[in-house]
This record gives structure tokens, C-alpha cells and sequence, in this order.
């Protein structure tokens, strides 16, 4: 056979690669939570965009949470104020949170603006919107940390109804409380209650780093699949911190309130959400139940 008859054999082999997998997730829930620096570069943001689009575009029905930290402590920085964390959620003050929320808010629209511009229809919603998200004030170790909201509740009549009338929803992570008092909430939570309302099919988080480790400081201790029980071990002996211990504990939550599949990818890879879904390969880690089938494999 002559080389360029293979290239495309092997073309439709990728193709065929993923036809079980269209099967499996079609007219599915995804939830992608999309934040770190696949936000911050150009190149990356773009991809992602175009992956997610692919995924609506051959019928799975995936659902955009962002962040936006890093875009956020860059603009309280601007202002003079310095940025500060307590277990990875940010200590949010009134003028944090005015901040916060236009920093969100531009970061929503201009991923409803790529969106578009690939020929899906998107649509920028913030947890305010509609009732989405309501929160109630989040501690961190009992410190008052401000207006960091919890999610209680999740209105997922009003994603139903977007992803009903073919909308791709792209969720800005801010909610009100009772008293109607707006709320920064950590992407990672706002991701996984999302995905726990709709009994999502999959939830990936998409951040900086390769996956859970061991040792973040040894590459060669990557974890490809983690149980609960290991993952609580794993924190209990102090070896996850910084914002892998928020997003942990919400892939735990999530496993355990009956979302299939939970995975933690690095966005630095081009297209890591395509692999992961689409090729037997399987990247970065994913979380298990711990009666669940290893994925070997995937
Ligand atoms: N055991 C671990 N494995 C992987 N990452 C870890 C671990 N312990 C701490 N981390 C840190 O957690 C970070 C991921 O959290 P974070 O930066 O908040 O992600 P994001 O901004 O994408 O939500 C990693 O970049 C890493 O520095
Ligand atoms: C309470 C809290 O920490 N809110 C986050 C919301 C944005 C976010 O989570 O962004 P990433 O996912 O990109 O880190 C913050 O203010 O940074």
C-alpha cells in the first residue's frame, strides 16, 4: 500500500476509534469545567472552544462552566489590592466581588462570542440568572472568607430547557443567596453541582497540571485512575494541596452523587478533551468509584 493511501487509513481509523464512544455519550450531559491556562492562551481557549463544539455538534449535549481566577487576581492586582486564597478559594470582599464579577462576565461573553463564531449556538448565563445557583456563605476551616458562596441549589429546569431548544449553556460561577446578595463561587463547585442536578454522563475538569499525583514534585507518580477511598487517603496523608484539594473533594462529591465518569485533564495539551473522549487512550486522571470497573484501557 503506498504512504498516502495509509495516512488515510489511518485517518478513518481515528474516526472508527470513536464511534463507540459517540454511541455511548450521545444526547449525554457533559460538563466541562474550563479554567487554568487553557483560559490564559490564545491558542488553547480556542481549542477548547472547538472541542466542546465538536461534542455538541455530533449530538453529546455538553454543558461550559468557566473560571476565570487567573484573569481575576490579575485585575485586583491592577486596582492595587493583592489577591489572597484560603484552600484555594479567594478571600472575596465587596470590592473583590465587584471585580470578580465583571472579570467573569466579560470572560462568559467572549466564550459565547467563539462559540458562535464555530456556527453553535451558545448562551452566556450567570448562576444570578433565573435562580441557577443559590449559594449560602461558605467558610473555609470556619474563616470568614466573605462573599464566597456554596452552592444549595441548582435550577437545572433552565439548563433543560437551553439544551431542550439546542443551546450550548456556558455558566458563569456567581449566585445570589436568600437575601439576594451576590456570590463568587469556585468554578470547580459551581462545575460539580451543575453536574450532580443534571446527572451528568461526565464531568471533566480541565486545569494546569497532568492530573492528581502522588508526588506533585515527581512526574513519574501520576495516578491515571484513583479511587475514592485511595483519593481520601491520599489527602487525609497530605498528599494533595492548593486548588487540587477543592477540585478532589468536588470529583468525590460528584462520583458519589451519581456522576459516571470524573476526570481531571491537563488543558495545557491541545485538544485533551477530544482524547480523552473520543480515543482508548484515556489521559490524566480519573476518579472511580470504588465498586466501579477500572477503565483499563479506558
Ligand atoms: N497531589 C497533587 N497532584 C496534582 N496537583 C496538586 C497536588 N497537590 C497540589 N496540587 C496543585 O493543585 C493545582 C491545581 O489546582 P488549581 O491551580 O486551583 O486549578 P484550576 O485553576 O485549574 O482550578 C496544581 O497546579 C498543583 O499545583
Ligand atoms: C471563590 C473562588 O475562589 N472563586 C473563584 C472563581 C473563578 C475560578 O474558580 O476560576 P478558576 O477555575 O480559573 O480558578 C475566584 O475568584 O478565583
Amino acid at each position: 500500500m503506498d504512504k498516502s493511501m495509509q495516512k488515510y487509513l489511518d485517518k478513518a481509523e481515528v474516526l472508527i476509534e470513536a464511534l463507540p464512544y459517540i454511541q455511548r455519550f450521545n444526547r449525554k450531559v457533559i460538563v466541562v469545567k474550563y479554567g487554568g491556562s487553557a483560559m490564559v492562551d490564545e491558542v488553547l481557549k480556542e481549542q477548547v472552544i472547538q472541542d466542546v463544539t465538536l461534542l455538541k455538534l455530533v449530538g453529546f449535549k455538553p454543558i461550559i462552566v468557566h473560571g476565570g481566577g487567573k484573569e481575576i487576581s490579575r485585575w485586583v492586582g491592577k486596582v492595587g489590592m493583592e489577591p489572597s486564597f484560603v484552600n484555594g478559594l479567594r478571600v472575596t470582599d465587596e470590592a473583590t466581588m465587584e471585580l470578580a464579577e465583571m472579570v467573569l462576565g466579560k470572560v462568559n461573553k467572549e466564550l459565547v462570542q467563539l462559540v458562535q463564531g464555530l456556527g453553535v449556538r451558545a448562551i452566556g448565563i450567570s448562576g444570578k440568572d433565573g435562580g441557577l445557583l443559590k449559594v449560602r456563605k461558605k467558610y473555609a476551616d470556619g474563616e470568614d472568607i466573605g462573599f464566597v458562596g456554596d452552592v444549595k441549589e441548582v435550577n437545572a429546569e433552565i439548563l433543560y430547557d437551553l439544551l431542550e431548544k439546542d443551546f450550548l449553556p456556558i455558566v458563569c460561577p456567581v449566585g445570589l443567596d436568600d437575601k439576594f446578595y451576590t456570590y463568587n463561587i469556585n468554578a470547580d463547585d459551581a462545575a460539580c453541582a451543575i453536574a450532580r442536578a443534571m446527572h451528568a454522563e461526565k464531568l471533566a475538569f480541565l486545569t494546569d497540571i497532568e492530573g492528581v499525583y502522588k508526588d506533585p514534585k515527581d512526574p513519574e507518580t501520576l495516578i491515571s485512575e484513583l479511587r475514592v477511598s485511595e483519593a481520601h487517603k491520599l489527602m487525609e496523608e497530605g498528599y494533595i494541596g492548593g486548588g487540587m484539594l477543592p477540585k478532589l473533594n468536588n470529583c468525590i462529591e460528584a462520583i458519589e452523587n451519581g456522576v459516571s465518569r470524573v476526570h481531571i485533564l491537563d488543558g495545557r495539551i491541545p485538544h485533551c478533551l477530544l482524547l480523552e473522549i473520543f480515543t482508548n487512550q484515556g489521559i490524566g486522571t480519573a476518579i472511580l468509584d470504588d465498586g466501579g470497573e477500572m477503565y483499563s484501557g479506558k
